[in-house]
């Protein structure tokens, strides 16, 4: 009854339009959800929080990264906390870096009693060049390497240009922008120069069309993909690849909870994305994986947007991010 061969016999024996349109509605429809229902069971596992999957299907070898260290900012949480967890799945140790020192150690030991691989949990802030150089020497004092970078830390909120203070932008700019090149930098010279490596910056699609309340972390990211250009080209020569994967709408994250994913969510607003959905923790680390391991190495300078085809279609809805933000304001008081 569903199959297209079925659909190209019968549309020419109805008759009536209400009728035709009802059968491909429904049929589609059915279709559709069966296409979904079927792309459901082929997502790879995640969980809403910050703790590791309970079962993990590997897709790539599970040696991909053995005896390779990742230096992860902001890997305390969210997508980075997966992409710890998926690199340490692969045989990798890693460093989390961050401010809040207490998240970082509990989410330490998860990773570790997890994954079986070591993971050491430091304090640093990444507007701080000194902090992330202390921080690095103490990475290299417990692996003797370090193999990848990868710039997670970000600040974000929903806010109009109007009512941003200029600390306000500045502060996002600090974070997102200068937290990654100070980072990168730090690294470079301490480490990748002499022995080459493998740098990701988690991006984000915000400024391909001017997203509405998020001219601060839209401006920082954008920023950050030239950046991703920049470094490509003077570090390649020193062994060192730059890449940038700028995910979507990502579930289980503090970036969707702030910036009105729930609510985008069960109003319906996904279905305007080519795939349907909000993407997963696990997706993006598997896109990361990708980018910072030897599967990837002819590959320079480029951005892999891992959003579903989310920035392609979904409208830039100003009114109802400012109702959003506005009810959320109301909240606070
Ligand atoms: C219904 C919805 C309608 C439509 C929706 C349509 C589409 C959306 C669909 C789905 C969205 C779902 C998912 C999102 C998709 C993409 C997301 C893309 C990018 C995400 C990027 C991210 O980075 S997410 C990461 C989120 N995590 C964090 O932000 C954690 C870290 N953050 C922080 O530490 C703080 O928040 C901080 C960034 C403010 C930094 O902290 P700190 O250094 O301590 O700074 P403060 O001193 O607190 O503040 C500095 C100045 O900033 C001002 N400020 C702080 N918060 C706000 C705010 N909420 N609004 C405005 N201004 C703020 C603060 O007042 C200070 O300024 P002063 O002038 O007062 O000094
Ligand atoms: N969630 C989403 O849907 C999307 C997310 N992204 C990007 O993905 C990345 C992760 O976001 P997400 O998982 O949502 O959010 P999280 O808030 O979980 O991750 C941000 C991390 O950055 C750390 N951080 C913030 N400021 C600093 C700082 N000054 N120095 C060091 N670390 C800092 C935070 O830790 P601490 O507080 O301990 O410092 C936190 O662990 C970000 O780069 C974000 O821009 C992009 C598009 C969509």
């Amino acid at each position: 009854m569903h199959d297209k061969g079925n659909y190209v016999l019968h549309f020419p024996i109805r008759t009536s339009v209400f009728k035709v349109t009802t059968f491909v509605e429904q049929s589609s429809l059915v279709e559709s959800s069966a296409r979904m229902a079927e792309q459901q069971t082929e997502l790879p596992e995640d969980v809403e929080t910050d703790d590791c999957m309970t079962t993990y299907t590997y897709m790539y070898s599970p040696d991909l990264l053995k005896d390779n260290v990742a230096f992860i900012t902001g890997g305390g949480s969210g997508i980075g906390f997966r992409i710890a967890e998926v690199f340490m799945r692969h045989g990798c140790d890693t460093v989390i870096g961050s401010r809040n020192l207490e998240r970082l150690t509990e989410a330490a030991k998860k990773l570790s009693v997890a994954t079986g691989q070591r993971c050491l949990a430091l304090a640093m802030d990444v507007r701080q060049p000194e902090t992330i150089s202390a921080a690095v020497e103490d990475a290299l004092k417990e692996f003797g390497r370090i193999d990848i970078l990868i710039n997670n830390a970000a600040g974000n909120f929903l806010c109009p240009a109007t009512s941003l203070s200029f600390n306000a932008f500045r502060t996002v700019m600090e974070i997102d922008t200068m937290g990654t090149f100070n980072t990168s930098k730090v690294v470079f010279e301490r480490w990748f120069k002499d022995h080459g490596g493998s740098i990701v910056n988690i991006s984000a699609t915000l400024g391909y069309k001017g997203q509405a309340l998020q001219v601060h972390a839209g401006s920082a990211k954008a920023a950050n993909d030239a950046m991703t250009r920049h470094l490509a080209v003077e570090w390649g020569p020193s062994g060192v690849r730059v890449n940038t994967l700028a995910p979507g709408p990502i579930s289980g994250t503090e970036g969707f909870r702030r910036l009105g994913g729930m609510r985008a969510e069960t109003s319906g607003m996904f279905q305007t994305i080519p795939l349907q959905r909000a993407g997963n923790k696990t997706e993006m680390a598997h896109g990361v994986l990708f980018l910072a391991s030897r599967a990837s190495s002819y590959v320079t300078g480029a951005c892999l947007v891992a959003d579903g085809g989310s920035w392609l279609t979904s409208a830039n809805n100003l009114p109802a991010l400012l109702d959003y933000w506005s009810s959320g304001l109301k909240r606070d008081k």
